[in-house]
């Protein structure tokens, strides 16, 4: 007496991943719609935080200052 087994395929147990979109993505990329102006001369730009009276005026004329 024998008994049989069926064995599928491997393979075929991944038949839903198969199904899954292979075009499947995050579409067209998208110009940033935040409205922070582009300098044209491109420089670089630099936010100074702080507590009022804290003193970022002072900080700018001594590192800014020529
Ligand atoms: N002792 C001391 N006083 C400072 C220093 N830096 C600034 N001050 C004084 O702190 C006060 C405020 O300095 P500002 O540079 O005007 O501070 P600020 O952060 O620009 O102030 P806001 O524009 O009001 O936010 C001024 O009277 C400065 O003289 C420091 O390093 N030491």
């Amino acid at each position: 007496m024998s008994i049989q087994y069926e064995v599928e395929p491997l393979a075929d147990s991944y038949g839903v991943a198969d199904s899954f979109p292979k075009d499947f993505g995050y579409g067209e990329e998208e110009a940033d719609i935040e409205d922070s102006p582009t300098p044209s001369d491109s420089k670089p730009r630099i936010l100074l935080m702080g507590l009022r009276r804290s003193g970022k005026s002072s900080i700018q004329k001594v590192v800014f200052s020529t």
